[in-house]
């Protein structure tokens, strides 16, 4: 199947099927996803009482945990909901906010890893690195470009786990033990907008729950992110209004 045709599809899918998405996610971006959600045709729930989340996770098509604001609640319930989805075979997408920033994030990061092991983690390339060194016992990085160095760091970690790993920036990197895809769509705007690599995570969220073939949707993910981004640019007077013109954007990706 040709690029155009897998994007065609999981859009497709996405937009015929509006998979319920579920979110743990921070308190900053809550609002933002779960209106890129609606916007590219997925139905977003975020959820994150312990009381509640198994259940959430069980009549869901997928879950995405972001750990952009931890307190010790949330902890408990996202490690119930990662073990609540590897026992229902749910897709799981994970996006390691800060990791390597605190020892709490770090710490945190290896216990939902080690709860389930997500099908598909997104982070920024230092996200990746620190990611890759706790997760990791042989020592050091050999290369000197930061691309480089990220990459190697997500197909160790991505070995290490078995599952995808997505690097965000100016290029995308999507990758699967040695499988390597990258996504150069994109605008400058976008990190100047909070909770954009989180948007790509759950949007990531919405094209798993239509298709477990991991490194194409999360690639797709990827693109989807790119292409909306391309076009918000075009209407786009700064951050402010490519917020506005992103969300239009998803709704209008062909
Ligand atoms: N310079 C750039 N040019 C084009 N696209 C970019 C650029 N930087 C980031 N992006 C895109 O922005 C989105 C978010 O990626 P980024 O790496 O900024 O995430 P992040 O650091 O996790 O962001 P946040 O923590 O604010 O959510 C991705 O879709 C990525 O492709
Ligand atoms: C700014 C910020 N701080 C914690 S989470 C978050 C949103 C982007 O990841
Ligand atoms: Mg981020």
């Amino acid at each position: 199947m040709s690029k155009t045709e897998e994007f065609n599809n999981i859009l497709n899918a996405i937009r015929n099927t509006s998979p319920l998405v579920h979110n743990i996610t921070n308190y900053v971006v809550m609002n933002n996803t779960a209106n890129a959600l609606l916007a590219v045709g997925a139905s977003p729930v975020m959820a994150h009482a312990v009381e509640e989340v198994e259940d959430i996770v069980s009549i869901s098509s997928s879950l995405v945990i972001n750990m952009g604001t931890l307190s010790e609640k949330w902890i408990d319930a996202m490690i119930l909901s990662a073990k609540k989805a590897k026992a229902l075979n749910k897709p799981f997408v994970f996006d390691p906010v800060g990791v390597g920033a605190s020892k709490f994030r770090s710490e945190t990061a290896q216990q939902i890893i080690n709860a389930a092991v997500p099908n598909v983690i997104r982070g920024n390339a230092s996200e990746i690195m620190a990611l890759a060194q706790l997760t990791n016992s042989a020592k050091g990085v050999d290369s000197t470009e930061l691309s480089d160095a990220a990459v190697e760091a997500a197909q160790k970690l991505s070995k290490e786990l078995n599952n995808t790993v997505v690097i965000s920036g100016a290029t995308d990197y999507i990758v699967t033990g040695d499988n390597i895809s990258k996504v150069t769509d994109g605008s400058a705007l976008m990190p100047k907008v909070t909770g954009m690599g989180c948007t790509a995570t759950s949007i990531i969220g919405a094209c798993i729950a239509v298709n477990q073939d991991y490194h194409t949707t999360a690639t797709v993910g990827m693109e989807i992110m790119g292409q909306a981004g391309n076009l918000a640019e075009k209407s786009a007077a700064g951050p402010g209004s490519f917020q506005m013109h992103f969300l239009d954007a998803l709704h209008q990706l062909k």
